[in-house]
This record gives C-alpha cells, sequence and structure tokens, in this order.
C-alpha cells in the first residue's frame, strides 16, 4: 500500500481527495493536516465521513509526517505550499502540489504574476507540469509534480493539438473561460458570500489573472512560437464546474472536420478525454464528479473562427483527479484506478 498525507485537508481539494481515495485500493492515508481542527477527528469535523472517520487531523509538522509516508498531496494555498514541498523533498517523499508554486517554469514569471519571491527558484527545473495527457512519461519519474490550475487544465487541452498540428493562428487566440464558486477554496471572502454570487455573473481579474502566463506556458512549448492570449475568468453561481470558450482564427483552407479529427486522433487512446460529434456541445452538469474533460467544437465561415468548448469538473479533473491520475503515474498503477467515470446527473 502507498502511504499518503494530505496536507490541508479540510479544503476542498482536500476533501476531494478523501472522496476518490476512499475507492482508492492502493492507498492508504494515514496523516491529515489542518491548523484550525488539528486534534479533531475526522467524523467530528465531517460527519458524513465513513472510510477515514477514525484519523485524527493533525497539524502540518512536516518532520512528524515525513517519516510515515511516500507521498503527499499539498492542497494549501500558493505561497504556503513550496517550502513544504522542499521539506517533505528532502526527507525523501514525493510531493503532488496542487498550487500554482512549480507550474512556472520561470521564477521571473511566478514574481511578476504572483507578486511575490519565488520561495524555492532552485526546485522549478525538478517539477514537472502534472498534465498527464501531455507529460505522461515524464510524471511517471518525477518526484515532484506541479498539478495544473483548474481553468489551464480546461483551456490547454483542446488548444494543444490543434497547435501542434498548425491548424490554427497562435496569436488569435481568446479564451473566455467560467468558474463555479468552489474554485475559490473554501475559506470566507466576501465576493463569495450566498448574496455577493446568487443571481449574478461576473468577469474578474479581467487581462490579469494569474493563469494566463501558465496557460501561454504551455501553449507556446506546443506550438513552437512565443504569442499573448486574451484570457477571462467569470464567476458562475454554481458550485463545480468550469466552461471554457476558445476562439481562434484558423489556418486557410482548414476544415471543421480537419479540426475535429485532430483532436479524436490527439485524444483517442485517453480514458478521461472525450471529443463529441458533429452538434453536441459539453456542459458543466455532464462532468460534475468524474475525471473527464469534454470538448466540442464549431468553425464559423463566416468569421473563419474556430469555437471550441470544454468542461471539467474543477475539484477534479481541475485539482483533485487530477492530481490522484499523478500519484497513479508515480506509483505505477493503472492510471484511471479510483477514478470514477460517470457524473452525477443531474
Ligand atoms: N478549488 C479549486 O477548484 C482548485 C484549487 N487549486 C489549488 O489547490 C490548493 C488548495 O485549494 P482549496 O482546497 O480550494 O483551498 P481551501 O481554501 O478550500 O483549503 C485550504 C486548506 O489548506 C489549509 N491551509 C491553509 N493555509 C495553510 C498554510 N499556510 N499552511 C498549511 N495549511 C494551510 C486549510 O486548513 P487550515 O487553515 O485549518 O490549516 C485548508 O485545509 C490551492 O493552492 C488552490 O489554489 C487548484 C485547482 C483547483
Ligand atoms: C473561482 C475562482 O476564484 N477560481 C480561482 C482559480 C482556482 C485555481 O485553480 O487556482 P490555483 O492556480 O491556485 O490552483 C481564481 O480565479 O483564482
Amino acid at each position: 500500500m502507498l502511504k499518503i498525507a494530505i496536507i490541508g485537508a479540510t479544503g476542498y481539494t482536500g476533501l476531494e481527495l478523501l472522496r476518490i481515495l476512499a475507492k482508492h485500493p492502493e492507498v492508504e492515508i494515514v496523516s491529515v493536516t489542518s491548523r484550525q481542527e488539528a486534534g479533531k477527528k475526522v467524523r467530528e469535523v465531517f460527519p458524513f465521513e465513513s472510510y477515514f472517520a477514525e484519523l485524527v487531523f493533525e497539524e502540518p509538522d512536516v518532520s512528524k509526517i515525513a517519516p510515515r509516508v511516500d507521498l503527499v498531496f499539498l492542497c494549501v494555498p500558493h505561497g504556503a505550499a513550496a517550502e513544504t514541498a522542499r521539506a517533505f523533498l528532502e526527507a525523501g517523499v514525493k510531493v503532488i502540489d496542487l498550487s500554482a508554486d512549480f507550474r512556472l517554469k520561470d521564477a521571473a514569471v511566478y514574481e511578476s504574476w504572483y507578486k511575490t519571491k519565488h520561495p524555492c527558484p532552485e526546485l522549478l527545473s525538478k517539477a514537472v507540469y502534472g498534465l498527464p495527457e501531455i507529460y505522461r512519461e515524464e510524471i511517471k519519474g518525477a518526484s515532484l509534480v506541479a498539478n495544473p490550475g483548474c481553468y489551464p487544465t480546461a483551456s490547454i487541452l483542446p488548444l494543444v493539438p490543434l497547435l501542434k498540428e498548425k491548424l490554427i493562428e497562435p496569436q488569435s487566440i481568446i479564451i473566455d473561460a467560467k468558474s463555479g464558486v468552489s474554485g475559490a477554496g473554501r475559506s470566507a471572502k466576501l465576493r463569495l458570500i450566498f448574496c455577493e454570487v446568487n443571481e449574478d455573473f461576473c468577469a474578474y481579474n479581467v487581462a490579469v489573472h494569474r493563469h494566463t502566463p501558465e496557460i501561454e506556458q504551455e501553449l507556446n512549448q506546443a506550438s513552437g512560437f512565443s504569442f499573448h492570449i486574451n484570457f477571462t475568468t467569470h464567476l458562475v453561481p454554481m458550485s463545480r464546474g468550469i466552461l471554457a470558450t476558445s476562439y481562434a482564427e484558423v489556418k486557410e483552407g482548414v476544415t471543421e472536420r480537419d479540426l475535429r479529427e485532430a483532436l479524436k486522433s490527439a485524444y483517442a487512446r485517453e480514458p478521461f478525454i472525450k471529443i463529441l460529434d458533429e452538434g453536441l456541445y459539453p456542459q458543466t452538469a455532464h462532468v460534475k464528479g468524474t475525471n473527464l474533460c469534454l470538448i466540442g467544437l464549431k468553425f464559423d465561415p463566416r468569421t473563419g473562427r474556430a469555437i471550441i468548448i470544454s468542461a471539467i469538473d474543477n475539484l477534479v479533473k481541475g485539482a483533485s483527479g487530477q492530481a490522484v491520475q499523478n500519484m497513479n503515474l508515480m506509483a505505477g498503477f493503472p492510471e484511471t484506478l479510483g477514478l470514477e467515470k460517470r457524473p452525477l446527473f443531474p
């Protein structure tokens, strides 16, 4: 059994890991942390929990946790993750970091978007970007995996094959993305209280969202060009789900069939990616609770643009499900182990 710890187990992504790992036959959770709930049993905080009911939340003390585990999931805010990751790595424990601390390869880019110095720049070259559909082989041998952001997962997956096949114009890409509120985490913030969110729909962090450089890093890599995108995020009054609509000019002579075939052939063997047939478009309700990414597309001949729509559950393929997919690869387990495929629909 692989022994694991979840640092930040009372947050939304930590709880989602508990939900997923309850059905994982090769994993034993030996430590869950929370500074606020330290000393309490899991069932005292989450009465619905039965698998891990008797585990006791503990302080995130690396020296006490590291000797008991093989792998740790960091489900804490960016900034707080990096030094914890370094301490676990030094103790010989593999790390999957769900925060943004190791996703950007260039510390200067991190510093300009995150407005703070990177705590461990020396580890950036060690970290593998945890998008299995693109970096599967590298993830298998990694000791530090930077789990992608939720918006980047939804945005990068549909665009990479189209860029690699040179079917779309990189500089023309516009990504218009919407997220449910759990994307912002479980801690209280004024903009997230019920009266502020309910029956509202707004854009935020326009042209300055910190996922922009993460998406650009991966799209630039796929295309071989250095270019910028327009990326706009919106908050929608639902708990889970991301819907990303991307627009891009197609190259001369490229048809809708070419675009769909490129996606289908890139992802033909991928268990979690589904390319929808003509006339069908993804819905967040169709991926809720699953590790799936659904992708649909349409070519508009009047504008010469492709419209590509993708949907994920931000807490599953956008965070904890993808983290378990990465863990399975790192540990040599079947990649789909523990990851349910059917959505909670309706
Ligand atoms: N929510 C989402 O959809 C996604 C989130 N992410 C990223 O995953 C990480 C976790 O997100 P999420 O679960 O939503 O966050 P939450 O705010 O819901 O939970 C954070 C957890 O971390 C603990 N924590 C907070 N600060 C610290 C700290 N300084 N040191 C140790 N523990 C701490 C909290 O418990 P306590 O305070 O009791 O210690 C809590 O258990 C973040 O980096 C987030 O950006 C990535 C993709 C998607
Ligand atoms: C709705 C909402 O607020 N979403 C968050 C993104 C969550 C996420 O994936 O952020 P990390 O990069 O920290 O992992 C945001 O826009 O900042």
